[in-house]
């Protein structure tokens, strides 16, 4: 049965091991686009605390979840921040709203009335006891340590200049989601994600509810201990070129409890304007990102799930 390839953070960082590590990394991100990312420096209770508390909120009331809406955010675009229903989101054109309800939240900067900027209207301690907290301590986390050592492996594997990355994602526009997939909630639309990459941390769980398409069919991706998933978005193709691809993939949750997931979208600063090297791509990020939240918002998909039958 074929599996991710699993790629050491930890590897990628000690001299001796960088080299043969680097080319792994290379074979994983060309062969599948996603690969499951070990010794990665995020300490697992942290990541366990975020869950119980994201399980806490989700089981409030339905009436007291919505206070937290798109609308009350009061971000631009709407739907960037904040509480969506069950089945609120589509992800592919052909499907109906997806079995999942999620809180959006981003980096927190009061007063910033870019795209995608400002501050996150989160319940407060009474309400949802650790929400706000366990879920921004890890995000610290993730900005402080994974996302500029994958991040600057990434840019360095497609042949952009050194310092590429640090240039362009500092800080980056982060997508931060907690997303809950009810017992037995069935399928989630096919999509490939927006962005340059996406972390994904996920409960670990029996299940196998995420998927991945890949040469024909779809191959299932376990939790595994101590290890998130990884996979390339469709920023990373167009800066690569196109030698590189996002892969499609998909949630079918059948399990008989319900599943917590954290994935992280990491896209550069939203005041850049990127050209690949072969300058066969150039995007300005906020108008790339307007772009996929208004198909999402329309109906019309995520990503490049239109090209997906
Ligand atoms: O929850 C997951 O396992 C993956 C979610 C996903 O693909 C997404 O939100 O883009
Ligand atoms: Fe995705």
């Amino acid at each position: 049965m074929t599996t991710l390839p699993q790629i050491s953070l930890e590897n990628l960082a000690t001299d001796k091991t960088r080299a043969e590590e680097r080319k792994r990394l290379r074979m994983a991100c060309k062969d599948y686009g996603f690969f499951y990312l070990v010794q990665h420096g995020i300490p697992m209770e942290q990541i366990a605390r975020a869950i119980d508390a994201a399980r806490r909120f989700f089981a409030l009331p339905q009436s007291i979840k919505e206070r937290f809406g798109h609308v009350a955010q009061g971000i631009y675009p709407t739907i960037a921040r904040g509480y969506s229903p069950l089945h609120g989101e589509i992800l592919h054109p052909d499907a109906g709203g997806d079995p999942k309800e999620v809180f959006d939240l981003g980096i927190d900067n009061e007063g910033d009335r870019r795209p995608f900027g400002g501050s996150t209207l989160f319940p407060d301690e009474a309400l949802a006891p650790g929400f706000a907290r366990s879920l921004l301590a890890l995000q610290a986390t993730v900005l402080h340590g994974v996302i500029p050592q994958l991040g600057t492996e990434l840019a360095d594997l497609i042949g952009l200049e050194q310092g590429w990355f640090r240039r362009h994602f500092t800080p980056p526009t982060l997508g931060q989601r907690v997303i809950r997939y009810p017992a037995r909630g069935g399928t989630c639309a096919k999509h490939t994600d927006g962005g340059f990459f996406t972390l994904l941390l996920q409960e670990e769980l029996p299940t196998r509810s995420l998927q991945v398409w890949l040469r024909g069919r779809w191959i299932p991706v376990p939790s595994l201990p101590d290890s998130l998933v990884v996979n390339l978005g469709d920023m990373f193709q167009a800066l690569s070129d196109d030698r590189f691809k996002s892969t499609p993939h998909q949630v079918a949750h059948n399990g008989l409890s319900d599943r917590i997931s954290l994935p992280f979208f990491i896209y550069p600063d939203i005041d850049a304007s990127l050209t690949s090297r072969q300058r066969r791509h150039t995007f300005s990020v906020a108008e790339m990102m307007l772009g996929n939240m208004a198909s999402i918002e329309t109906g019309n998909g995520a990503g490049r799930a239109r090209e997906l039958q």
